[in-house]
């Protein structure tokens, strides 16, 4: 029968709220302070700060950049002869157009007048060198070498004390020799390189009258021949110094330029739609360097490519520069009764959570802790109310003020 008891225990009652009017300065402010909180939260921060009466929407864009700038090479000093040049945007740029990213070209090994034909594999290459032909199998190449070996072992073009096995290749093979060595880029004039960045964007959620650049309305040929970006200055020219996007980054470009590396140019577009769209729609660009700029091991960013002059005559390049990434974020914000409501309404719900706090706090940490609790909580037997008339329909008053 204990189970029985339990169980009728447990289904045969009912709780309900009681509505408890407490006289009482101290828990007043705190009920207040509480409601005080809660408040601002909604008002300053979830429908001021954050917008709650606004629908949000992506940004979509698309970027396309013009570098220009010329190098020139011939009057520096200790250069190679054969690096002694003019070098422009056509010669430095590569590819010439890519979406989203650029790449400049600042520091160059140039291997001229490769045919094909046999020569000395290079020693560095690891397995290249030899003792005796047999070492160096017929047909086969070497998994970083530069072509296929003839068979034989010979001495090599480049350091006669030592035997390499000899290839059929385009030689002469790549000397991978910096013209002016580690601490300098050849094509250190790089950094006064201009690039032009056209950033198209649109919110297609509010539909085709929320679409712009960030070449503002007011520009003109002569201004973007002339202004160059910097954040205080002229925050809003889409044209920017190399070597500005590179300190920018925290970088030094000398450094940088000498084996190249990866630079992110971010454009923020966080625009309020209900505001004047093209005079307060503005982009905001940071920059950051991505690449590890303290590794030894494959630090930077190179690759080769040739310029081929006839059928059996090429000129090899080994080309290391900065890869300028740029990637477009933000959202756009427009007024929507959906949301507000929502807002408004989630809002009022936690309203009713400060009465919860605030009679936790009474219950349990003030010092009438045990009278709060009294007259918060009440047991009544339904038997004795069937039993008793019905004595008064007014409020229960308790304290000093219980006659007033
Ligand atoms: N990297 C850059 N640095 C400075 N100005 C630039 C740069 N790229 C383009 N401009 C200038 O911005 C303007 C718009 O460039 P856009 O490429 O749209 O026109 P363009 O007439 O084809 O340019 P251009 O023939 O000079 O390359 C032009 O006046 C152009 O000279």
């Amino acid at each position: 029968m204990g189970w029985f008891k339990s169980m009728s225990s447990f289904f045969f009652w009912y709780e309900t709220p009681k509505v408890v009017h407490i006289r009482s300065k101290k828990v007043g402010i705190l009920g207040r302070f509480l409601q005080l909180c809660v408040l601002s939260y909604i008002v300053g921060y979830v429908m001021v700060y954050k917008k709650g009466y606004q629908e949000f929407c992506s940004v979509e864009s698309a970027v396309v950049t013009k570098v220009k700038g010329v190098a020139f090479t011939n009057t520096q000093r200790d250069v190679p002869e054969i690096y002694k040049r003019i070098w422009d945007t056509s010669d430095l740029i590569v590819p010439p157009s890519e979406n989203d990213a650029f790449f400049v070209t600042t520091n160059i090994i140039i291997t001229p007048n490769q045919t094909r034909r046999t020569c000395s594999e290079d020693p560095g290459v690891h397995g290249a060198l030899c003792n005796t032909p047999s070492q160096c199998h017929e047909g086969h190449s070497l998994p970083i070498g530069n072509g296929a070996m003839t068979g034989r072992c010979v001495p090599s073009d480049v350091n006669s004390s030592v035997n390499v096995c000899e290839v059929f290749a385009w030689c002469p093979i790549e000397q991978d020799v910096f013209p002016l060595g580690f601490d300098r880029p050849l094509l250190e004039e790089t950094a006064d390189f201009t690039v032009l960045i056209k950033n198209f964007i649109e919110f297609p959620m509010f539909g085709k009258t929320f679409r712009r650049r960030n070449i503002m309305q007011d520009a003109n040929k002569t201004y973007l021949q002339t202004c160059h970006y910097h954040p205080e200055r002229d925050p809003f020219c889409p044209v920017f110094r190399i070597d500005d996007i590179v300190s920018f980054a925290g970088e030094n470009f000398t450094q940088l330029a000498v084996r190249g590396g990866v630079i992110v140019i971010s454009i923020e577009w966080n625009c309020n739609l209900d505001l004047d769209f093209m005079e307060l729609c503005k982009p905001i660009y940071t920059f950051r360097r991505v690449d590890d700029p303290n590794t030894n091991i494959a630090p930077g960013w190179n690759f080769r490519y040739a310029n081929y002059h006839e059928e059996n005559r090429r000129t090899l390049i080994k080309a290391y520069g900065i890869r300028f990434v740029i990637e477009v974020r933000g959202q756009g914000g427009k007024f929507n009764i959906l949301p507000t409501l929502l807002n408004i309404g989630s809002g009022l719900a936690l309203l009713g959570v400060t009465t919860v706090m605030c009679d936790f706090i009474i219950l349990y940490f003030t010092k009438n802790r045990t009278f709060y609790k009294g007259v918060k909580y009440l047991l009544v037997d339904g038997e004795d109310a069937e039993k008793e008339p019905l004595q008064s329909e007014s409020c229960i008053t308790y304290g000093s003020n219980r006659n007033q």
